[in-house]
C-alpha cells in the first residue's frame, strides 16, 4: 500500500517547531541522520513539510508539473515586502510571462557589459576599508552589492534619487520579520504596528521608483539604455504595455532585495573560509594576480557549496500528487534542502573540507544547487557569479588578508539567508603592488 508521507519525527508539531526555529540547520541535519534522505516534519506555520536530500528526488521535482508543485505559493511570505505581482511569489502563466520578460537583462552578454562598472564600484568602496584592525566584511559587501545592483537595475543618473531608493530598500528589508510567514499575515495590518510601518516603507520606495519610471519614459535615449528598468519598459511596450507601473515596482524591489543581500552574503562567506585556509588564500591571491578566473570561480563555488546562502527552497502542492512512491496531500510543502545536498559525501567527497579544486577536477556538478532548481532557478545566478568574481579579484589585488586559526563563524539565519554570525570578521593590509 502506498504510504501518504515519508517517515519523520513523531514529536508533537509544537516541539518540532520549537527545535526547528531554535536551529534550523541542526534540526534538519538530525532528521536526515535519523530518517534518511527523504523525511516529513511538521512545522508551524508551514504545516507538513517533506524535506528532500536525495539528488534523484530533486531531479524528479524539476520534472514535476510546476502548476502542482508551486514555488510562488510557497514563497507567499515575501508578498508584503516584494508585492503581490513579484516574480518570486507568482505562479503559472503569469510567472513564465514575467520571468521571460526579465530574463534578457540577466543573460551572459548583458552581464558581461556590467563588469567594468562592477570593478569601479568595488575599488571605490575599498578605499575606505580600515587596515590592520579587525573589520566586519559583510556590511562592506552589502554596500558594494547594493550599489552594483541599483545601478544595474535602475540605471539611475540622479545620485540623490539613487541614495534615497537605496535607503528606502534597506529600511524595507529591515522591517521583514519571521512572522511574515504566518497565514493571513497581511489581513489585519492595523493590529500590528510593524506591518503598518512596512506598508509605509513600501509606499515610500514605490513613490521613488515611480519617479524613476517617469524619468525613463521621458528619456529620449530610452531605446539605447541597458539597465533592467529600460529593458522592462521596452519589452512591456512591445507586448502592448501589459505591465502596469505597480507591477514594474514589484519587480524592481524584488531585484534590488534579492540581488544584493544574497551576493553580499556569499562574498562574506568566501572571505570567512579563505582566512581559515591559508593555502587556498595564497592560491586565490595568485589567481587574482594572474587573471586565473577559473580558480576564482572555483573558490566562489566552493564557498557557496559549503556555506549555502539560502539553505533550502520551497514548493507547495496545489492538489494531491504522487511523488517518489508517496501520495502527498494538497497543501504539503516540499523543500529540497540545499544544505543537505551540498554536504553529501557521495556527491562531494570529504564534504567538510574547503577544496575549490573539486570544481576544477570535475565539470558541471548537477548536485550543486545554491541558486535553486528548475523553472524557478535564480534569475540572477550569472550576474551573482560574475559580480562575485569581479569583487573577489579586486579585494585580493588590493589587500592581503591575515589568516586566522580562530574557529569558523557559526551560521546565523537572517531573513531568508544564512550569514556568518561574526559578519565575516577579517583583518586586511594594503598590498604595495595594488
Ligand atoms: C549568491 C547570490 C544568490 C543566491 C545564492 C541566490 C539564490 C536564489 C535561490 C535559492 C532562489 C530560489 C530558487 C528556487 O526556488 O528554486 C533565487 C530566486 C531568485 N533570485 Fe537569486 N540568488 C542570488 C543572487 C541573485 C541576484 C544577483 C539576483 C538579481 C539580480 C537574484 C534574483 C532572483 C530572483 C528574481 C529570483 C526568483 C526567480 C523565480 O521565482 O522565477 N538573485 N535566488
Amino acid at each position: 500500500m502506498i504510504t501518504r508521507l515519508p517517515p519523520g519525527p513523531s514529536l508533537p508539531a509544537l516541539t518540532q517547531t520549537w527545535r526547528y526555529w531554535r536551529s534550523p540547520a541542526e534540526f534538519v541535519r538530525r532528521c536526515h541522520e535519523e530518517f534518511g534522505a527523504r523525511f516529513t516534519v511538521r512545522l508551524w506555520p508551514f504545516g507538513t513539510v517533506v524535506v528532500l536530500a536525495d539528488p534523484d528526488d530533486v531531479k524528479s521535482l524539476v520534472r514535476s508539473d510546476p502548476s502542482v508543485f508551486q514555488a510562488g505559493r510557497a514563497n507567499s511570505f515575501g508578498e508584503m515586502v516584494l508585492g503581490r505581482e513579484s516574480v518570486f511569489v507568482i505562479d503559472d502563466e503569469e510567472h513564465s510571462r514575467t520571468r521571460a520578460l526579465m530574463m534578457p537583462a540577466f543573460h551572459g552578454k548583458a552581464v558581461r557589459d556590467q563588469v567594468e562598472l562592477m570593478r569601479e564600484i568595488t575599488t571605490a568602496n575599498l578605499a575606505s576599508w580600515p587596515v590592520g584592525e579587525p573589520m566586519e566584511a559583510l556590511p562592506q559587501m552589502q554596500a558594494i552589492s547594493l550599489e552594483i545592483i541599483s545601478r544595474n537595475v535602475m540605471g539611475i543618473d540622479d545620485s540623490a534619487l539613487k541614495e534615497q531608493v537605496q535607503e528606502a530598500v534597506l529600511r524595507l528589508l529591515r522591517t521583514g520579520s519571521v512572522f511574515d510567514v504566518l497565514p493571513g499575515h497581511d489581513r489585519f495590518p492595523s493590529l500590528h504596528p510593524g506591518r503598518l510601518k512596512r506598508r509605509r516603507m513600501r509606499a515610500r520606495a514605490d513613490a521613488l521608483l515611480r519617479r524613476q519610471i517617469s524619468a525613463h519614459r521621458a528619456d529620449p535615449r530610452l531605446a539605447e539604455r541597458t539597465d533592467v528598468l529600460a529593458m522592462l519598459l521596452r519589452a512591456s511596450e512591445a507586448e502592448g504595455g501589459w505591465m502596469s507601473d505597480a507591477n514594474i515596482c514589484d519587480q524592481l524591489i524584488t531585484l534590488l532585495l534579492a540581488g544584493h543581500e544574497t551576493t553580499a552574503t556569499g562574498l562574506a562567506w568566501c572571505l570567512e573560509r579563505l582566512v581559515r585556509h591559508p593555502e587556498v588564500l595564497a592560491e586565490a591571491q595568485r589567481a587574482a594576480d594572474t587573471d586565473d578566473d577559473a580558480y576564482l570561480d572555483a573558490v566562489i563555488k566552493e564557498a557557496l557549496r559549503c556555506r549555502p546562502v539560502v539553505p533550502d527552497v520551497g514548493r507547495k502542492l496545489s492538489r494531491d500528487a504522487d511523488f517518489a512512491g508517496y501520495r502527498l496531500p494538497k497543501g504539503t510543502s516540499v523543500w529540497p534542502s540545499i544544505a543537505l545536498l551540498h554536504s553529501s559525501a557521495e556527491s562531494f567527497p570529504d564534504p567538510g573540507a574547503f577544496r575549490p579544486e573539486r570544481f576544477l577536477e570535475r565539470g558541471a556538478m548537477a548536485d550543486w544547487v545554491p541558486f535553486g532548481i528548475g523553472n524557478r532557478r535564480c534569475l540572477g545566478a550569472t550576474f551573482a557569479q560574475v559580480e562575485s568574481r569581479v569583487v573577489m579579484r579586486e579585494l585580493l589585488r588590493h589587500f592581503e588578508f591575515e589568516p586566522t586559526d580562530a574557529p569558523g563563524e557559526d551560521v546565523k539565519a537572517r531573513h531568508v539567508t544564512q550569514v556568518p554570525a561574526g559578519f565575516a570578521t577579517v583583518t586586511v593590509r594594503r598590498r604595495d603592488a595594488a
